[in-house]
């Protein structure tokens, strides 16, 4: 990636995202797959050291909520937070193969998100916002270069909603049902996959509840946004970031014209099962 302007916080994120994402694959290269508990921590461990390091060098002034470390709590009085899951799908990144989980790095200042990046290191791409004079826009770097992201419209009479591989929440089998369009569940591993896999047209639709906290999908989001798509509480209600208690349970991630159905389905399968 080209060095970058000290000031351009969104190059900031995909550059330390990306970078993060090259630790890790340093990391199960070397750690190998045998003991998963073993490269789960290792891979924790070590690209929460390496963000913390970056970031205190490279914006001293501004705070930090990573997943990963204890929640210090002057980033309630900062202007500036970065909000980081050093490893998002941790457990996919223990199993062999697998290409779903991810880097995520956000920028909240001053009550909204301002840059986010998600790096997929065994896709070798990276998601994220970029400086635009109409706000931000999205992008997707690649070995090749960089590509402009919106997020694809669904095909006509089906829906593929992408859901936890472990903790689906437990509406979303009634859910499909309910829904006038053909629907298919995708269990894929990591919010930030899952929301990337939106964004890229793999799937069409992310249906989260049960559980979940800002660093697991505050970069997703600000990528989402910046490439036009759809991201909410399952309520409707805009997700809201540096709060006191980190927990942000729920989340929906749609192209804008699939939304009104997808909330409208959910409030009435909730109305008869909670969760
Ligand atoms: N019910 C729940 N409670 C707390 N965290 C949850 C959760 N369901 C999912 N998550 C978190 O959301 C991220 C994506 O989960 P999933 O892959 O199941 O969709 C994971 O982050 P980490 O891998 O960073 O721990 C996971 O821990
Ligand atoms: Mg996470």
């Amino acid at each position: 990636m080209a060095p970058i302007s000290e000031s351009d916080d969104h190059a900031l994120a995909a550059e330390l995202a990306t970078a993060a994402g090259e630790v890790l694959l340093g990391i199960r290269a070397r750690v190998g797959h045998a003991d998963g508990k073993a490269l789960k921590d290792a891979g924790d461990q070590g690209s929460h050291e390496f963000l913390m390091a970056e970031l205190a060098a490279r914006r001293p002034g501004d705070a930090v909520l990573s997943e990963e470390g204890k929640d210090d709590p002057v980033r309630l009085g900062s202007d500036r937070v970065w909000i980081v899951d050093p490893l998002d799908g941790t457990r996919e990144f223990s199993e062999e193969g697998r290409s779903d989980w991810a880097v995520h790095v956000a920028l909240w200042e001053r009550g909204r998100l301002a840059a986010g990046a998600v790096a997929l290191p065994a896709q070798g791409r990276t998601l994220h916002t970029a400086a635009d004079p109409a706000g931000a826009r999205a992008v997707v770097t690649t070995g090749d270069g960089d590509s402009p992201l919106r997020a694809p419209a669904p095909e006509p009479g089906r829906l593929r909603i992408a859901v936890s591989r472990t903790r689906p929440p437990q509406f979303v089998q009634r859910l499909a049902e309910l829904l006038e369009v053909k629907v298919e569940l995708v269990p894929i591993g990591s919010a930030g996959a899952k929301i990337s896999a939106v964004l890229l047209g793999d799937v069409d639709a992310y249906v989260h509840a049960g559980g979940q906290y800002e660093w697991d999908n505050a970069a997703p989001v600000a990528v989402a946004v910046a490439a036009g798509a759809h991201a909410s509480r399952i309520d409707g209600a805009e997700p809201t970031y540096n709060q006191t208690d980190p927990l942000l349970p729920d989340i929906l991630v749609c192209h804008p014209g699939s939304a009104p159905m997808l909330l409208a389905g959910i409030r009435d399968v909730k109305q008869d099962l909670p969760g």
